[in-house]
């Protein structure tokens, strides 16, 4: 074990744990990031080209974060020299009826979000090659656009290793002991911090094992979904046609959500907002494809100008909590052990901000924002959580 004391440790270099290890650098805090796979890898949630990111949110506390997020977000473009944001505004469609679509609305208005409500009858006008199904509503979020999110990913990399930050990959952590000093131990070496922060993506119920502390988090795959183009260009970035979302298109469903194609030429990622349960280290071997299905349904009926068949599927997983709400919080019974966990699958475009809010719990300072919504104790009365 070398003498070395880290002001902090980070397990988990995705984009949460990666733009933590940042922002604690930043503040001349000596900090290492440990990671199990060789960087980069896909086996995680934080990997891919595109992201989106957006204002239009139900809750005005996630509204409050995406102020700071999207100044973050600026600067980190700014310190890369990279673009890292593409705004290509979001359509929000929804049943005009839902408490959903009516209480994002309501919210986006009286908080005055940067916003066109798109009337029936020149829905198609602005948006052609959508239909949108009767009864339903929408709305265009105009800031938001697409997140370039492996760009993003190296870029805050880079950024922390050149403010002297320590990146070690392919160390997966294997045991940790709390303490004043917390040990962490990985398959190639034992690691001291005065704190530790845990980022661990689907993994964190098994690193908080060593801690005494599961949370009730369900892990997810999802199948990402490309779609061909009838007509070459018909959904793209370039077209200007935006991001949406489609909340809850069938009742009892989940959101759909779609990019407008730039990654791949000729091909528009929609997925469906939820996915089959799985073993994060056997993702693979989950192979439900009943969101495919309701994708191809979805396609045939609102996107007519793609092929209801998927081109290209790839994978990704969520984190889930009970009430979809990310866990940032100190560790109930250690208090130097900080947890960033529960992203739910919408949690990329917040990454400056949570990086900075469990910079700031690290370092024993009050954080800049409310983190009440997002408290471990709210999460007590689940079957899974032992608090
Ligand atoms: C298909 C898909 C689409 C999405 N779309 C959007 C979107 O449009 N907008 C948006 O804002 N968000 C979106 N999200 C959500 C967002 O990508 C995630 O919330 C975010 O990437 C979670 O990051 P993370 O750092 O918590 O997890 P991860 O990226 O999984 O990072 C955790 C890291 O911890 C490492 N780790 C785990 N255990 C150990 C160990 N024992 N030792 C060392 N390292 C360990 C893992 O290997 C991993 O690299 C999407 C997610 C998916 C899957
Ligand atoms: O977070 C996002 O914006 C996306 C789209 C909606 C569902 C999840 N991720």
């Amino acid at each position: 074990m070398s003498s070395e004391v880290y002001d902090c440790i980070v397990i988990g270099a995705g984009i949460q744990g990666s733009c933590t290890a940042y922002q604690l650098a930043k503040k001349q805090q000596k900090t290492l990031l440990l990671e199990q796979f060789v960087l980069p890898h896909s086996r995680g949630s934080s990997h891919g080209q595109t992201r989106i990111i957006r204002k239009a949110y139900e809750e005005y506390f996630y509204i409050q974060m995406m102020q700071e997020s999207y100044e973050l977000w600026a600067q980190l473009e700014e310190e890369a020299g990279v673009e890292l944001y593409r705004r290509t505004g979001l359509l929000v469609m929804g049943p005009e009826n839902s408490e959903g679509f009516s209480r994002l609305q309501a919210t986006m208005q009286s908080h005055k979000i940067p916003r066109v409500v798109l009337e029936k009858q020149e829905f198609s006008q602005h948006i052609p090659n959508v239909n949108l199904p009767e009864g339903n509503g929408a709305l265009i979020d105009t800031l938001a656009g697409v997140l370039y999110a492996d760009r993003a990913l190296r870029a805050v990399q880079r950024i922390f290793q050149s403010g002297g930050g320590v990146i070690k990959d392919g160390e997966k952590v294997i045991d940790i002991t709390p303490g004043a000093v917390v040990t962490v131990t990985t398959g190639s070496g034992v690691y001291r911090g005065r704190n530790l922060v845990i980022t661990a993506g689907p993994w964190a119920n098994t690193l908080l094992t060593h801690t005494g502390l599961q949370l009730p988090l369900k892990v997810v795959k999802i199948n990402v979904c490309y779609w061909k183009e009838k007509i070459p260009g018909t959904y793209s970035v370039s077209q200007r046609f935006p991001c949406f979302i489609h909340m809850e298109p069938k009742e009892g469903e989940y959101d759909i959500y779609g990019l407008p194609s730039n990654e791949y030429p000729g091909l528009m990622k929609v997925c469906y907002h939820m996915g089959s349960e799985t073993e994060p280290d056997e993702r693979d071997k989950q192979t439900d494809r009943g969101d495919i299905d309701i994708l191809m349904r979805y396609v045939t009926r609102c996107l007519p100008g793609l092929v209801p068949v998927p081109a290209v599927v790839e994978s990704c997983m969520y984190t889930v909590t009970p009430d979809h709400h990310f866990v940032l919080d100190s560790h109930p019974t250690y208090g130097n052990i900080i947890i960033g966990a529960g992203f739910s699958g919408h949690g990329f475009k917040f990454g400056p901000i949570i990086g900075k809010v469990l910079s700031q719990l690290a370092m024993g300072q009050v954080p800049s924002h409310d983190l009440s919504p997002f408290g471990i104790k709210r999460l007590q009365s689940h079957a899974r959580s032992s608090l």
